[in-house]
């Protein structure tokens, strides 16, 4: 018998013996390592340990049927995919199971760390309070991500525990405002990769290119192309900020299992000047791919995405420029399970906020008038989505709800008279009414009760604009939504004070409460962070094939259900972040019961308590013990 055909036996036989033992480690952990026989050997020869993962259901519920723990065939434990056994140094330095000073006695005798770790023992809760310190000694709030990236590619249990843990303060963090900066100087920046990259280079091999990924079980990915991140526009492959950050909301605030989550950035160029120059930049130095180049290489992404992971794999489009966007989510809305979160994300979270904001502002979501600044993915998703929720609820048809939303766009309201041809996307808002340019004189013409921001260009509403909304209404509704703060149309400030304190407000990204008059503002965020880590969970967990507009409905209905008798009396029109694991099993639940309903999931059967079911799939990020 040959080395090679040994070792393979050897290998075998241990895969078999640890999978029977240790179920739930194998088949998740399996990893392609080049020459892994020899390694996985070699390891097992200097006495190697086996990690004991068998609590994984009782601190993290039942995950291990809804992430298919064991789906992995012999055949695929062999070459070229294996898995890797970790302890001693190689364990410390493997994310996934590294616990830093936690590490027990018993685990630093069992695991070969003796030595290896100064002597004190730390509980979570101890290391959480020591990184809470350290990470708020940072002035600067780029550095507090770097702190949080590096966290997350030491330990990444202790990332989650303190995400969760503290989310309302560092959901800035790690998320809008200052993810935004960290894409624009994600090239100096850079330290490791956190996802994957795929670039024209890449083009004819993209399906060997995601094996390259150490996880095999994906149920989510984030895609970008970075030609429109937040309001900052193109900023080609240093988008991946972007990704990597929505799959840690997944986590963190859906609790779908990280090992599931694969961030990827599609790299065709960029036409950002001042990247193409930056001597740091880190993408294809080229203008961007357009046409059939761009096409063919989305679409080897696509299928390759769909030989690798199946047909459930969840893949949310994510700041791709509006010329992109629509047509990338109906090409590929019939064949795969795809999900524009800037489109429909930000509709479901914006239709929750309206609905709540009802019981603030009065009368039925048909009752009032809406006008949008900005008529992109944003506006365009979210104004399609009002009227389908209030042509369901008056009956009447879609074309008729439509009639009371307006939307202005850089060329002024848009009407049908307009001389300039109108994107496919904003046709259906093209009312007849005359031209006008400037916003406030649209206000004053069309006399809404709630007004939008959805346009990516800051400081858009004026104290004309804002004033006139109030002179038209008691309490005006105002959602300045562009990211990140420096693209909000307004300030929480302005908005309070510019409406003496009667406006109802809500932003993209987060501002702090503001006192006027004597009186405290708490402002909302009204952000697609609430609704698609709920809704990808509901998704999963229900093993939906295809999403429909009616889950994006469930999930608004969800989110607005969670607002409390308490919020209403602060203003509020969201509930807190602090309770958004809750939220989440709450919209996952209703995404997943109208999947049901409509025949679109596949787990069967259908669990009786929705939301349990949710609760009890969420990743929970507390250390397990390794015997
Ligand atoms: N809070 C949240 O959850 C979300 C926030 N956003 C934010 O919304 C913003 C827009 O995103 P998205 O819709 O995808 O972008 P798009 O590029 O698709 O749309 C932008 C729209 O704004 C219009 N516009 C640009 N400048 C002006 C101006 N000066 N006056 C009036 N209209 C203008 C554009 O007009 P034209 O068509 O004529 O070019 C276009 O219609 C971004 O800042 C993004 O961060 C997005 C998704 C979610
Ligand atoms: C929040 C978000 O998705 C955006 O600003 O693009
Ligand atoms: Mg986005």
């Amino acid at each position: 018998m040959n080395l090679k055909t040994k070792m393979e036996r050897t290998s075998k036989s241990f895969c078999h013996w640890q999978r029977k033992a240790f179920g739930c480690l194998i088949g998740r952990r399996e990893r392609k390592i080049s020459g892994v026989m020899e390694s996985t050997l070699k390891e097992m020869r200097n006495g190697e340990s086996v990690l004991d993962m068998t609590d994984e259901r009782g601190v993290g519920g039942g995950v291990g049927d809804i992430y298919g723990e064991d789906r992995a065939t012999e055949d695929q434990l062999l070459t070229p995919w294996s898995f890797t056994i970790a302890s001693g140094h190689s364990l410390l330095r493997d994310p996934r199971y590294n616990k830093g000073l936690a590490f027990t006695e018993a685990e630093r005798d069992a695991h070969y760390l003796r030595g290896l770790l100064p002597p004190v023992i730390l509980s979570q809760e101890h290391q959480e309070k020591r990184l809470m310190h350290t990470l708020r000694q940072y002035q600067v709030p780029l550095h507090r991500y770097m702190a949080m990236m590096d966290l997350q590619e030491r330990n990444e249990r202790l990332f989650y525990k303190l995400l969760i843990d503290h989310v309302e303060e560092l959901l800035p963090v790690v998320y809008t405002p200052v993810v935004g900066e960290a894409c624009q100087k994600y090239g100096s920046i850079f330290r490791r990769p956190q996802g994957l990259y795929i670039s024209l280079k890449e083009k004819g091999k993209i399906f060997e290119v995601l094996k390259n990924w150490p996880e095999r079980s994906i149920q989510v990915i984030v895609v970008t192309d970075g030609e429109r991140i937040l309001g900052l526009g193109d900023l080609g492959c240093q988008g991946m900020g972007i990704p990597v950050g929505k799959l840690s909301l997944y986590t963190a605030l859906g609790g779908v299992r990280p090992s599931v989550c694969l961030p990827v950035t599609i790299d065709v160029g960029t036409n950002n000047k001042h990247l193409l120059e930056d001597e740091f930049y880190i993408g294809l130095r080229q203008r961007r791919a357009t046409g059939q180049e761009y096409a063919e290489l989305l679409d080897e992404f696509m299928s390759a995405v769909k030989q690798n992971y199946g047909e459930k794999v969840l893949v949310q489009f994510e700041d791709f420029a509006n010329h992109n966007a629509f047509e990338l989510l109906k090409k590929y809305g019939t064949t795969h399970l795809v999900f524009n979160d800037d489109i429909q994300g930000t509709a479901s979270v914006v239709l929750a906020g309206l609905v709540a904001a009802l019981r603030l502002v009065g009368g039925a979501l048909a009752d009032h008038t809406f006008l949008f600044l900005g008529a992109g993915e944003a506006g365009t998703g979210i104004a399609e989505l009002i009227a389908l929720e209030v042509s369901k609820k008056t009956k009447a048809p879609v074309e008729e709800a439509r009639k009371k939303i307006w939307l202005v766009d850089s060329k002024g309201l848009i009407v049908s008279s307009r001389k300039e041809s109108i994107q496919h996307f904003k046709q259906p808002w093209a009312h007849e009414h005359e031209p006008i340019k400037e916003l406030v004189d649209a206000v004053k013409a069309i006399k809404p009760s709630v007004l939008i921001g959805t346009s990516g260009v800051g400081k858009t509403f004026t104290k004309e604009v804002v004033e006139a909304m109030a002179a038209l209404n008691e309490k005006p509704l105002i959602l300045a939504l562009s990211n990140p703060t420096s693209q909000s149309e307004c300030t929480a400030e302005e908005a309070y004070t510019w409406t003496e304190g009667r406006a109802i407000f809500a932003s993209g990204s987060p501002f702090d409460p503001v006192k006027y008059d004597g009186k405290v503002f708490i402002p909302g965020q009204a952000n697609n962070a609430y609704i698609f880590p709920g809704f990808g969970l509901g998704i999963i967990m229900s093993g939906t094939i295809r999403v429909h507009d009616d889950l994006l409905l469930a999930a608004s209905e969800a989110l607005a259900g969670q607002v409390t008798e308490e919020n209403y009396e602060k203003g509020l029109i969201y509930p807190p972040f602090s309770n958004i694991r809750k939220i989440s099993a709450h919209i996952a639940a209703n995404v997943a019961a109208k999947a049901y309903e409509l025949g679109l999931a596949t787990r069967l059967p259908r669990p009786q308590d929705l939301v349990k079911y949710a609760e009890s799939c969420m990743y929970t990020p507390v250390y397990r013990q390794y015997r």
